[in-house]
C-alpha cells in the first residue's frame, strides 16, 4: 500500500475517507475516540500544505438526509482537536460541498455532510454507486483512505473513489493493519475471541470462519440470545435474529465437531424494559421470562467468561456484553474488560462502542495491547478476508 509519503499533496485537494462514526446523545458526542484517531493523518496533510476534504458516515440513515445523523457536531469537535476551523458542507456532493471545497486555501480543512445521506454511497448497484463515486471524486485530486472501521464496506467512498484518484493509505489504516496482522500470523494459543454487541446479523456471518481459527469463542451481549434461542430456550424480548437461527444451529454443531469451546451465558440480567432504571433480576439464561429482555450477562457468566480468558495467550474482543451505556447493565462489559487487562496475553479490543465502553468505565486504555477503531472491520480482517477498502488501496 502506498502511504502519505508517496503522495505530493502540497496545494492539492485531498479527499480523506475517515471513520467518524461516534456515539451521540442528541448533539453531544459521548465518545470522541474515532475523531481523535483520525486527527494525525489530517494534521499531517495540513502541515504538508494540502487542502483537506474529509468525508465520513454517521449511523445508518439509509440514503436520506436525517438531521439526527448530521456530522455537524463532529465538525466542531474535529476543529477543537485540530486547533483550527473546520468548514462544514451541509451536503455531500451538492452546491454546499462544491463552494466549501472551492473556498479552501492550502492548509485548510472541510468536512462534508454524512455520506450515507446519499443513496449512491451504499448502493449494491455498481452503476449507481459508481455515479456517486464520480461526483465525490470530482471534489478532489487525490484520495487518502483512513477510515479503518469502514474498510469492510463495499461503499462508494471506501471502494470506488480510490479507483478514480491517485491514492494512499493514511496512518491509522497502516497502524491498524500492522497490529491486526499479528492476530492472523503465528497466533499464540489459547486464542480466545469474545463477541457481543448489537450488530448481530452482520457479525454472525464471521463466526463460521472464526471457528476454524480460535480455541474458544465466548458469546455475550445482544449476540447471545440468538444462540440461546437456537438451543431451544425462551429469550423473551431480548435482541434476536430469528432468520439466522438455522445458521446458528450449524455453528453450534460445527464448534462441537472442531473441538472449539463455544461458551454462552449461563445467567443474564433480565429487565422489564429497555431503560437505564429498568427493574431487573438475575435469571438463568435458560429461563428468561417471556416478558423480559436480557440487557447484560449475569454474575456467574462474568466469572465463567473471566476464567475462559485467564489462561489465554491471545484475545480479541468485539462488542459490549450488555447495554453498558446504562450503569445498571455495564457490569458484564466491565468484568470482561478487566479479565483482558489481567490476562498475560496479546489483547485487542475492537469496535466503536467497545472502545467507548472501556473509556466510559474508567478502565486504563494501556491495559490492552491495542484498541482498534474497527469492530466489524477487525473481525472480517481476522477471518483473513479481502476487505474492499484495503484491496482498493492496494491496487
Ligand atoms: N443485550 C443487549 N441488548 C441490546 N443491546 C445490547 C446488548 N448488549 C450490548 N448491546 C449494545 O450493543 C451496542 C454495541 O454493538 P456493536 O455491535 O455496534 O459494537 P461495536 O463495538 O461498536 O462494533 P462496530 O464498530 O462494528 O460497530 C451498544 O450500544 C450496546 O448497548
Ligand atoms: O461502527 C462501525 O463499525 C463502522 O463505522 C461501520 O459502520 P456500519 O456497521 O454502520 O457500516
Amino acid at each position: 500500500m502506498r502511504t502519505l509519503d508517496d503522495l505530493d499533496v502540497k496545494g492539492r485537494r485531498v479527499l480523506v475517507r475517515a471513520d467518524l462514526n461516534v456515539p451521540l446523545d442528541g448533539e453531544t458526542i459521548t465518545d470522541d475516540g474515532r475523531i481523535r484517531a483520525s486527527v494525525p493523518t489530517i494534521r499531517a496533510l495540513l502541515e504538508r500544505g494540502a487542502k483537506v476534504v474529509v468525508c465520513a458516515h454517521l449511523g445508518r440513515p439509509k440514503g436520506k438526509a436525517e438531521p439526527k445523523y448530521s456530522l455537524r457536531p463532529v465538525a466542531a469537535r474535529l476543529g477543537e482537536l485540530l486547533g483550527q476551523d473546520v468548514a462544514f458542507a451541509t451536503d455531500v456532493v451538492g452546491d454546499s460541498a462544491a463552494s466549501t471545497v472551492e473556498a479552501l486555501q492550502d492548509g485548510q480543512v472541510a468536512l462534508l455532510e454524512n455520506l450515507r445521506y446519499e443513496p449512491g454511497e451504499e448502493s449494491k448497484d455498481d452503476a449507481e454507486r459508481g455515479a456517486f463515486a464520480e461526483r465525490l471524486a470530482g471534489l478532489a485530486e487525490l484520495y487518502v483512505g483512513d477510515g479503518f472501521g469502514a474498510v469492510h464496506r463495499k461503499h462508494a467512498s471506501v471502494y470506488d473513489v480510490p479507483r478514480l484518484l491517485p491514492h494512499a493509505a493514511g496512518g491509522l489504516i497502516e497502524a491498524e493493519v500492522g497490529v491486526l496482522r499479528r492476530l492472523t500470523e503465528d497466533t499464540e494459543r489459547p486464542y480466545v475471541v469474545v463477541l457481543g454487541g448489537a450488530k448481530v446479523s452482520d457479525k454472525l456471518g464471521v463466526i463460521a470462519n472464526l471457528l476454524t481459527k480460535v480455541d474458544r469463542l465466548l458469546i455475550g451481549g445482544g449476540m447471545a440470545y440468538t444462540f440461546l434461542k437456537a438451543q431451544g430456550h425462551e429469550v423473551g424480548n431480548s435482541l434476536l435474529q430469528e432468520d439466522q437461527l438455522d445458521q446458528v444451529r450449524g455453528f453450534l454443531d460445527e464448534a462441537g465437531r472442531r473441538g472449539v469451546e463455544l461458551v454462552l451465558p449461563v445467567d443474564v440480567l433480565a429487565a422489564v424494559t429497555y431503560a437505564p432504571d429498568a427493574e431487573h433480576d438475575v435469571v438463568e439464561a435458560t429461563a428468561i421470562p417471556a416478558d423480559r429482555e436480557g440487557l447484560d450477562i449475569g454474575p456467574k457468566t462474568r466469572e465463567l467468561f473471566a476464567s475462559k480468558v485467564a489462561d489465554a495467550r491471545t484475545v480479541f474482543w468485539n462488542g459490549p456484553m450488555g447495554v453498558f451505556e446504562f450503569d445498571a447493565f455495564s457490569g458484564g462489559t466491565k468484568a470482561v474488560a478487566e479479565a483482558l487487562i489481567g490476562a498475560d496475553a496479546f489483547t485487542v479490543v475492537g469496535g466503536g462502542d467497545s472502545a467507548a465502553a472501556v473509556r466510559r468505565l474508567g478502565l486504563p486504555e494501556d491495559g490492552f495491547s491495542h484498541i482498534s477503531t474497527g469492530g466489524g472491520a477487525s473481525l472480517e480482517y481476522l477471518e483473513g478476508k479481502t476487505l474492499p477498502g484495503l484491496a482498493a488501496l492496494e491496487d
